[in-house]
């Protein structure tokens, strides 16, 4: 017997928001029981400008969450918990020195006093995360899912210029595009969830023509995403991300270098204990795992490939790449459970493998991964413009003004080596993005070179492709009835004749 299909209702995932809120997200407690936490977060930024965010939080009540009420109320808590957590944690010079407090301040910290986070934070956190089963630290839900508003509410949320962010920790435009560009890829992928759970039924019957039509449809979605993935460049600044955004997603795992050897000090009061969790990162976006998951793209542990698995014959579970599947930890628990569904019903691509005569079919499924492969060399053109390019201007001292030692953060502390540097989630960056770049398997030339030529010169007709080969730095020489011509693959296929 089949495992059902699973109704995304059930887990609050709605057709038209996909992972979003269905609800938008609340934009300040109904309660004035929580004015003080509004009012700190409603002056996030003057308090981390003016160094007094520590003091203020030290001397704030513990609250109770007793008055929270609807769902959108605990996710505004997480959201607003989340938000002074970062800052409490990273807005000081560094986690581990004391940051300049004005004289006469009611409470001063101690040296090791911004390691820990203070019942303040931590007895409403953990209920609250308890409840959404997020773990206490700054979640793609917490920055993203839950963050935002639409600036004109007859306008969808699909259009990124119609959205705004409700927090930020700079207050700048670079962040809150930063976040948003997310919120719009979640939106435009919202309807593909429905189209994929009615292709895994058609799989069940046999029917190759409406498995092909909503494969057709996928590769459309993915192909949207890559555009708006793309409008990054638009607003958010590499060098304000690396250097005054980035810092504030950083977790407390692997964080040796940026001064949490041992993680964070949650402290409750009664039993402080040190925990170690990684910092936000797209890699909890439930939308781009649901893709992997129902086109049978298979991600193994970084440095691992699928030879080694099948030489011990592993089981699928250990031959999981841990990070991407321990992201769903960090996703809210009825999105991890959806997928965690979706993985017991996944049959498209044994359905695919299983009609290769069937052209129209394997076109639309080698389509989709064609643009989720897009989707990741873009992404590693970003991560490369944002991330690694930032991290070696960082190190050039300048000589014109020394100044103060530099804050110890992820900025600051990134390692030379750039095969050591970490994203906010944790991972050997370039390693493991490339690899799972590489998994989402090498697609058919003819459905690749179609869709991009379908855009290309009109007087470039093929009718059909093939590999010839591959250069020694990686471009792709295929032969067509037009000419030869090489893709720079790793710019996401824009063709060079
Ligand atoms: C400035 C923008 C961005 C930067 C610097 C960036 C950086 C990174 C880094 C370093 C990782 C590795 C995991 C980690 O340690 O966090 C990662 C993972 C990931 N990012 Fe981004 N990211 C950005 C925006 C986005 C956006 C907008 C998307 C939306 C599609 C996205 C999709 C992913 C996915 C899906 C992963 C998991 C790896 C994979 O499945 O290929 N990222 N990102
Ligand atoms: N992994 C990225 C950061 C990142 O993408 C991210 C971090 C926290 C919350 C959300 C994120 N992604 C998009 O909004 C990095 O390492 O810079």
């Amino acid at each position: 017997m089949l495992p059902p299909v699973p109704n995304p209702a059930e887990f609050g995932i709605t057709s038209d928001y996909g992972f979003l809120s269905p609800e938008l997200p609340l934009e300040v407690l109904p309660d004035p029981y929580y004015a003080e936490w509004e009012m700190i977060i409603g002056n996030l930024q003057p308090l981390l400008l003016s160094r007094r965010l520590q003091s203020i939080v030290d001397d704030l009540p513990i609250l109770s969450v007793t008055h929270l009420q609807t769902e959108a109320e605990w996710r505004r808590a997480y959201v607003i918990l989340v938000f002074i957590l970062h800052g409490y944690v990273w807005g000081g010079n560094s986690p581990t020195e004391v940051p300049a407090h004005p004289i006469g301040s009611k409470s001063r910290c101690t040296d090791s006093s911004l390691k820990r986070v203070p019942p303040q934070l931590t007895v409403p956190l953990f209920e609250v995360c308890e409840r959404l089963e997020l773990p206490p630290v700054a979640t793609y839900a917490g920055v993203c899912l839950w963050n935002y508003k639409p600036i004109f509410s007859d306008e969808p949320a699909t259009n990124l210029d119609n959205l705004a962010c409700l927090q930020t920790f700079t207050g700048s435009l670079d962040e809150q595009w930063f976040y948003l560009v997310s919120v719009a890829i979640e939106a435009r992928g919202a309807p593909s969830i429905p189209v994929m759970l009615r292709a895994i039924k058609a799989a069940r019957t046999g029917n190759s023509q409406i498995v092909t039509e909503c494969l057709q449809r996928l590769a459309e979605t993915i192909d949207e995403t890559n555009t708006l993935l793309q409008r990054m460049h638009e607003n958010c600044d590499p060098y304000v991300f690396y250097n005054r955004i980035r810092p504030y997603l950083a977790g407390s795992k692997n964080m040796s270098d940026a001064g949490l050897p041992n993680g964070l000090l949650y402290d409750d009061g009664h039993n402080p204990e040190y925990r170690q969790y990684g910092g936000g990162s797209n890699a909890q976006s439930s939308l781009i795992q649901f893709f992997d998951i129902v086109l049978g793209v298979e991600h193994r542990p970084t440095g691992t490939s699928r030879n080694d698995s099948e030489q011990g014959s592993e089981d699928s579970i250990k031959s999981r790449n841990s990070f991407i599947h321990d992201m769903r930890s960090y996703m809210p628990g009825p999105h991890r459970r959806f997928l965690e569904h979706i993985d017991s019903v996944a049959n498209i691509r044994p359905f695919v493998e299983a009609r290769r005569g069937d052209s129209a079919l394997c076109i639309a499924y080698d389509a989709c991964l064609a643009m989720l492969r897009v989707l990741r060399d873009k992404h590693i053109n970003i991560v490369s413009r944002y991330i690694i390019l930032q991290s070696r201007s960082a190190r050039q001292p300048s000589q014109a003004n020394p100044g103060p030692p530099a804050a110890r953060n992820l900025a600051t502390a990134a390692p030379t080596d750039k095969k050591k540097l970490r994203g906010t989630g944790g991972t050997a960056l370039i390693p493991f993005l490339k690899q799972a770049r590489d998994e989402t398997g090498e697609p058919a030339i003819d459905a690749w070179a179609r869709r991009l030529l379908s855009n290309g010169p009109a007087e470039k007709n093929f009718a059909s492709l093939s590999k010839v080969g591959e250069q020694p730095d990686g471009h792709l020489e295929v032969v067509g009835l037009c000419g030869t011509w090489t893709a720079e693959e790793n710019e996401g296929g824009i063709c060079h004749w």
